[in-house]
């Protein structure tokens, strides 16, 4: 079967954006990981999949296949590249969507100079939802429910690191260290995305701060290993941040391949992620 293809990018984080409203789309988990892979396939992080949404109150429904073929909860840039792919493709003429995911509905706007705002929803706290297992877990730290002490094994020593634990739809687990070009974002991240109080394995972000306004962001993501960005990981980190007392929004987030701008006003209240999309090329593959 030959299969249309958009490839795009958000910051670096790179997808295969696939139309399943004009095209007949049935794909194995095998099937989606090969079309992901880099040296065999197109190659992306992310596979990003169009379809009509049953849901009345929306647009769209957005289903998006992680780099090693497991279909996930939400992706914040892909969300960007989505609201850019329906318009270009002139698969609808507004410029704000409603957008269903497995998580809940995400709204992207398309903004005046070309980025994209996407309301990102409420981050979700409760250990259970994300989900994480604290049974065993030592006492946390004064002052956040959300920082977790988590003990990784590392070549037989233990090493307690904190960690923001947090849902954005999608799982993820967020510390801060002091210089994120020589953080063990390669040693430790598998560590913390197949960790045991992670029953669906995490996202695991390392972030240093700049100051109250700006941070720098690398993440270690579940199922695509580290990417140049990640956006639910930037909201991850900014929502951790600001719960700690260290940030205030709006934040500049410094990724390895772009910026993104994140604001939110506190607990209860929606995320809203902000940067660039990017069409690449067009092409066909034979599936
Ligand atoms: N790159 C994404 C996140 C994609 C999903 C993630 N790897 C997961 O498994 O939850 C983003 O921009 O948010």
């Amino acid at each position: 079967m030959k299969l249309k293809f958009t490839k795009m990018h958000g910051a670096g984080n790179d997808f295969v954006v696939i139309d399943a409203i004009n095209q007949q789309i049935d794909f194995t988990t095998a099937q989606w990981k090969a079309l992901a892979d880099r040296r065999f396939g197109v190659g992306a992080d992310q596979l990003l999949v169009v379809e009509k949404s049953t849901n009345p109150s929306c647009d769209f429904r957005y289903r998006i296949f992680n780099n090693d073929g497991g279909e996930v909860e939400q992706c914040g840039n892909g969300a960007r590249a989505f609201a850019k792919f329906v318009a270009e493709k002139g698969l609808t003429e507004r410029r704000s969507i409603a957008v269903e995911t497995m998580s809940g509905i995400i709204a992207p706007r398309l903004e005046e100079d070309g980025s994209v705002t996407v309301d990102m929803g409420a981050p979700i706290f409760d250990t259970a939802l994300v989900p994480f297992d604290t049974e065993g877990l030592a006492g946390q730290p004064e002052g956040d429910d959300t920082l977790w002490p988590l003990v990784l094994e590392l070549a037989g020593e233990k090493e307690t690191v904190l960690v923001s634990v947090l849902s954005m739809g999608n799982p993820h687990a967020v510390q801060v260290v002091p210089d994120v070009d020589t953080a063990p974002v390669e040693l430790t991240g598998p560590l913390i995305e197949h960790h045991a109080h992670f029953p669906k394995r995490v996202n695991a972000g390392f972030m240093q701060l700049v100051n109250r306004q700006h941070i720098k962001l690398r993440v270690f993501e579940r199922g695509a290993g580290e990417t140049l960005a990640c956006g639910t990981g930037a909201c991850a980190a900014v929502v951790a941040g600001i719960r700690r007392g260290l940030l205030d929004s709006p934040v500049r987030v410094d990724a390895r391949g772009g910026e993104l701008s994140i604001a939110w006003a506190g607990d209860g209240e929606p995320v809203y992620l902000t940067g660039p999309a990017v069409t690449v090329f067009e092409g066909e593959i034979t599936v």
